[in-house]
């Protein structure tokens, strides 16, 4: 089945207001024509989500990072998924690998999260992934069929979920597994959700790729079967990085224009992580003049 690629940048805890000058990059990029074919959703912390649904408005999808199960309640500091929709948000990731390592989150509390989600009328992107000690030990598809069993609840359909496969030894690390790698646990997780939702659901459901993602191993990454796009952490902080990775995405046959091979407009290192983020300044007045008027 062809799948419309999406490419989705999860900026984790990164970014103030003035960052919005990245996304004023990534929305000029799509005026020009550069992201044609693809869905872009962007997930900046929840302080920027307002501001970043402005800068964006129709070229790209913005999303929370997590959500409370319940719409409302006395839980100081968490966001409901209502409130994600309130501002804006069509998406929402749960249970990323931080979340479940950081905030004790198991698979029970991922499918609450994710019918949280869909009570809201949010898409919600389910996380799963192993860790190197499991991959080590060849468990790496057995974890993935016990998260998913436990993550999902029933109800699955393409347009309220996409799953998010991100080996947990990937994430900013700059290692990637082998595209051999990453077709076997896509083709795991297609199978699966294939035996339990049915063919055309399971289908239909996107599948997307994250850890290390950059300009330079976008194509070969996102060329695998089963993968239908990215879910980028440090490379989608920069326009240029998250532009390039659209530019260097397959197009599914039909969505827009044929593939391009385009050179990346920079190279990733190892070392273009989080730490290093230091947004370009200079067009912050005219980006918040643009986008929030
Ligand atoms: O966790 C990720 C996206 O959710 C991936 O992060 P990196 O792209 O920085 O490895």
């Amino acid at each position: 089945m062809t799948l419309t690629p999406l490419i989705a940048g999860n900026w984790k805890m990164n970014g103030l207001l003035r960052s919005l000058t990245e996304l004023k990059g990534i929305s000029d990029a799509a005026k020009e024509g550069r992201m044609e074919g693809l869905d872009l959703l962007i997930c900046p912390p929840a302080t920027m989500l307002s501001a970043s649904r402005g800068i964006l408005n129709r070229v790209a999808s913005v999303g929370g990072q997590t959500c409370h199960a319940q719409a409302s309640g006395a839980h100081t500091g968490e966001i409901a998924a209502e409130m994600l929709k309130d501002v804006g948000a069509t998406y929402v990731i749960v249970g990323h690998s931080e979340r479940r390592a950081d905030n004790g989150e198991d698979d029970a509390a991922v499918r609450a999260k994710t019918q949280a989600a869909w009570r809201a009328g949010l898409t919600a992107i389910v996380c799963i992934g192993e860790s190197q000690a499991q991959r080590d030990n060849g468990e790496t598809l057995d974890v993935l069929g016990t998260q998913l069993a436990g993550s999902l609840p029933d109800g699955v359909t393409a347009t309220n979920t996409v799953i998010a496969y991100e080996p947990v030894w990937a994430i900013g690390t700059g290692r990637t597994p082998t595209t051999d790698d990453v077709a076997e646990a896509h083709g795991f997780i297609r199978q699966t959700l294939t035996d339990r939702f049915g063919n055309d659901t399971g289908e239909s459901v996107r599948l997307l790729y994250g850890g290390s993602v950059k300009p330079n191993n976008a194509t070969e990454l996102l060329s695998v079967a089963h993968v239908n796009g990215a879910l980028i952490g440090g490379a989608s902080l920069k326009a240029a990085d998250f532009i390039a990775i659209c530019e260097a995405t397959p197009r599914a046959q039909g969505a827009g224009e044929p593939q391009q091979q385009s050179q990346p407009a920079s190279v990733a290192t190892d070392e273009d992580n989080f730490d290093d983020f230091e947004p370009d300044l200079s067009e912050l007045e005219a980006s918040l003049q643009n986008g929030l008027d």
